[in-house]
């Protein structure tokens, strides 16, 4: 079965909303899909659903509004709190909505001592627990705790929103939980939910449907952004990556543009090695560079030494831009593809792939169609659906991730595949590819390579497009780089 971890659900949810499809409409077909479940499942009885504050508790509210429209069942909702106390807008306005609606009873309760919790849930023949959903953090707190063991005692049926409300301590032992009949999860079931210790607690998991738009989950949109690890307030100097830029000697702003945009992702530390030709120059384009100058004109052997101290300082490599593509350069990239255990590959240096070992790296590459042709020594496919088969397949087969780029860039780890479209004509200017490295290779530092491939994609495109406004087709490379702290405060 298609099944994605809460993360995922919570990228696609956020996607949705900034192509259109906003949360309350969500929230409102999933509380009508538990209505229907409900419907489905029993003929009548007195249904206490229980809403926490958050989302999971607006899904409830949804469903008790949708219920009440059918006299065989008997509604009373549960507020775990007082009404001002609900976090969000959607959430708010549904528990507001019901004081129009013919429920039985809407209670506010914010003492774990009052009767009328035990008594309401003592005497319903079916509780829908929307206690919490995705977004609990921590330890369970008061009033909830208290709700849930109370719902465990009862022995009645229950139904969970989306996750049985509960929790998993630092061991990943479950520690309160609450104990379903049947779980009702949204869009796709969560890899969370099938595990042998949630199992115990979900009950029967049912799917359903709530109108997520398939680009949501298929294009990389600011849901995903959000999911990318960032740095914490008291990281220190390096915690947020140390990348070595291993590029020139053919040509010289390639390397820099790539350091630049690593730099304004929030890489904290980013060292260019450059050839003795163009290392001074490299540096002369910003003081906030650090060059370190190789032997030759060229990348080669002899600087395998300082490469591999080089190597152990920083946490990612990023190397290709501006090398050239000499027997020795590539000779020497192969050797150094070992060393490091997160890599981003791009330009010249992809020729080093075939026959390189890659150890247990993690390695992104970045070519356009003509290199990725290249590599795989065959013709890139024209048709979208074909070009993505090669791209799963091919990173399947290397166990790395790609990134072709093209006017939809294909992301793929061999088994996902995501697609990004943000980017715009204007960006066949040359250096963007160079860009696209730099911001890959300072997310890598801190996130998976198929997160950091995906957002690097929609990051470069989304700057592309902003420096496209002010720029038109006179836009450059710097230019995007300028706009890459504007697209990640987004
Ligand atoms: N696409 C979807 O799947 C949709 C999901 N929906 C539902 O939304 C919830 C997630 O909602 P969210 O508001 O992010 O979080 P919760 O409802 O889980 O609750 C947060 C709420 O709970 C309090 N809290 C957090 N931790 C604790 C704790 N340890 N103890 C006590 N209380 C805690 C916190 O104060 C917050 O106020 C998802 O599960 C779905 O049910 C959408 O409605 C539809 C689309
Ligand atoms: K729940």
């Amino acid at each position: 079965m298609d099944s994605i971890i809460w993360e995922e659900m919570k990228a696609i949810d956020a996607n949705c909303a900034q192509l259109g499809l906003l949360p309350i409409q969500l929230m409102e077909n999933a509380g009508c899909s538990i209505s229907r479940a409900i419907r489905d499942h029993f003929s009548g009885g007195k249904i206490l659903l229980i809403a926490g504050r958050g989302n999971n508790g607006g899904d409830a509210c949804v469903a008790a509004r949708h219920l009440c429209q059918f006299p065989q069942f008997q509604v009373n909702v549960i507020l775990l709190g007082n009404a001002a106390s609900i976090r969000t807008e959607e959430a708010k306005r549904n528990f507001a909505l019901l004081r129009h609606c013919q429920t039985n009873s809407i209670n506010e309760i914010t003492d774990s001592g009052d009767v009328k919790l035990s008594d309401l849930i003592n005497s319903s023949d079916i509780i829908v627990d929307g206690i919490l959903g995705t977004g609990m953090t921590g330890k369970i707190r008061e009033l909830e705790a208290s709700a849930i063991d109370l719902i465990n005692l009862s022995g009645k049926y229950v139904i969970s929103i989306d996750v049985p409300s509960g929790t998993i301590d630092a061991n990943n032992e479950l520690v309160k939980c609450v104990k379903a009949d049947t779980t009702i999860t949204f869009h796709k079931m969560k890899k969370e939910l099938n595990t042998p210790m949630m199992s115990c607690y979900t009950g029967e998991v049912r799917i359903e449907d709530i109108g997520v738009c398939a680009h949501a989950e298929s294009f990389i949109g600011i849901g995903n952004l959000r999911s990318l690890n960032t740095r914490s307030h008291d990281s220190h100097k390096g915690q947020a990556g140390r990348i070595l830029i291993i590029g020139g000697g053919a040509y010289s702003g390639a390397p820099a543009l790539t350091a630049l945009a690593a730099l304004r992702t929030g890489a904290d530390i980013v060292t260019v090695a450059a050839p003795s030709n163009v290392a001074g120059i490299i540096a002369s384009f910003s003081p906030d560079l650090i060059v370190r100058c190789l032997s030759d004109q060229r990348l080669c052997i002899e600087d395998i030494p300082l490469i591999s101290r080089l190597a152990h300082q920083h946490d990612v490599i990023v190397m290709g831009m501006g090398l050239g593509n000499g027997e020795e350069v590539i000779e020497t990239v192969r050797s150094i593809i070992p060393m490091c255990k997160k890599l981003v590959i791009d330009a010249d240096a992809l020729s080093a792939l075939e026959n390189a070992d890659s150890g247990a790296s993690e390695i992104v590459i970045t070519p356009h169609v003509r290199e990725f042709a290249r590599i795989r020594k065959m013709e890139t496919a024209v048709d979208l659906n074909k070009r993505i088969e090669e791209v799963m397949i091919f990173s399947k087969e290397k166990k790395l991730v790609t990134l072709l780029k093209g006017v939809v860039d294909i992301i793929s780890d061999g088994r996902k595949v995501l697609l990004n479209r943000t980017g715009n004509a204007g960006m066949s200017v040359g250096g963007t590819g160079d860009v696209l490295a730099g911001i890959t290779g300072a997310l890598l530092a801190t996130n998976t390579p198929m997160k950091a491939a995906a957002c690097a994609a929609y990051i470069n495109g989304a700057a592309g497009d902003l420096a496209f406004k002010e720029n038109g087709y006179g836009l450059l490379a710097t230019d995007i780089i300028d706009k890459i702290t504007d697209v990640m405060r987004e």
